[in-house]
């Protein structure tokens, strides 16, 4: 796991996926045939009314959550097929989350946030955490920053936090949901250029949802979702 997908090649694959969730006795048909790729070192945007079923689609991607019907492939792992112990391990490897609250630990330092990420992960020996941990917050501009605690920093500020934190342990998969529904425009646009950032150095691909269309133009490809399907997307 970890290290480079080859060119050409696609980084996940979701073919023909349904998801069904059953509540007080109603089934609830929440996406009804999904088929994507996503491919190495790009910016992908889920865009879509709420309740349209982007998060519930994001969580399969990432494989915390099993589809009723149809495959994804990430990385040539079946995460349709695979156990959830099997899919952990994968994921917590392989993939970074960013979520719209942050989810930082409001004890620890950013520094302490983000070596907790590697602790996590494994991935990268204990002899090159401090650089790698020094590396990643100066990549989200926050190097004069890292012995603050998220509540002195700003909104913006702990998103970066959050993104320095989500890629210490070098996905090859961002998910983020709704990352900058948060913050202003100007710290909207921090954030972006920082993923546009990571991308181009960390080699890694970004899928978020967001529901800013100032932030769309930023996106490599745009899916749209209406009720828990893709359409083709408007020029904007
Ligand atoms: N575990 C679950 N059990 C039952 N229903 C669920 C579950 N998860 C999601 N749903 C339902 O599926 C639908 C889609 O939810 P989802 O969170 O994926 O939408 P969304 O597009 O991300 O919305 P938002 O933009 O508001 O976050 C909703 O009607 C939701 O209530």
């Amino acid at each position: 796991m970890g290290g480079v997908v080859e060119s050409g090649e696609s980084l996940l694959t979701v073919r023909s996926v349904q998801r069904t969730f059953q509540t007080a006795g109603r089934k609830i048909h929440v996406l009804k045939g999904i088929d994507m790729t996503l491919e190495p070192g790009r910016l992908f945007m889920l865009r879509g009314r709420s309740g349209s079923g982007k998060t519930t689609l994001l969580n399969l991607i990432g494989g915390l959550d099993q589809p009723d019907e149809g495959e994804i492939i990430f990385r040539g792992h079946p995460f349709h097929r695979l156990k959830d112990d099997q899919r952990t391990e994968i994921r917590r490897r392989d993939i970074g989350f960013i979520f719209q609250t942050y989810a930082l630990l409001p004890l620890l330092s950013a520094w302490e946030n983000v070596e907790l990420s590697l602790r996590m992960s494994k991935t990268i020996p204990k002899s090159q955490w401090k650089e790698r941990v020094e590396y990643c917050l100066d990549l989200v501009g926050l190097s004069k920053r890292m012995k603050h605690r998220p509540f002195e920093m700003s909104g913006g500020e702990q998103q970066r936090v959050a993104i320095a934190k989500a890629i210490a342990h070098r996905p090859s998969l961002i998910l983020a949901d709704e990352p900058t529904a948060e913050l202003d425009s100007q710290m909207g646009a921090q954030v972006m250029s920082v993923f546009r950032r990571i991308i181009d150095l960390e080699e890694v691909t970004i899928c978020m949802t967001t529901h800013d269309p100032t932030i769309l133009e930023v996106a490599d490809h745009v899916f749209e979702m209406v009720d828990g399907k893709f359409i083709q997307p408007q020029q904007v």
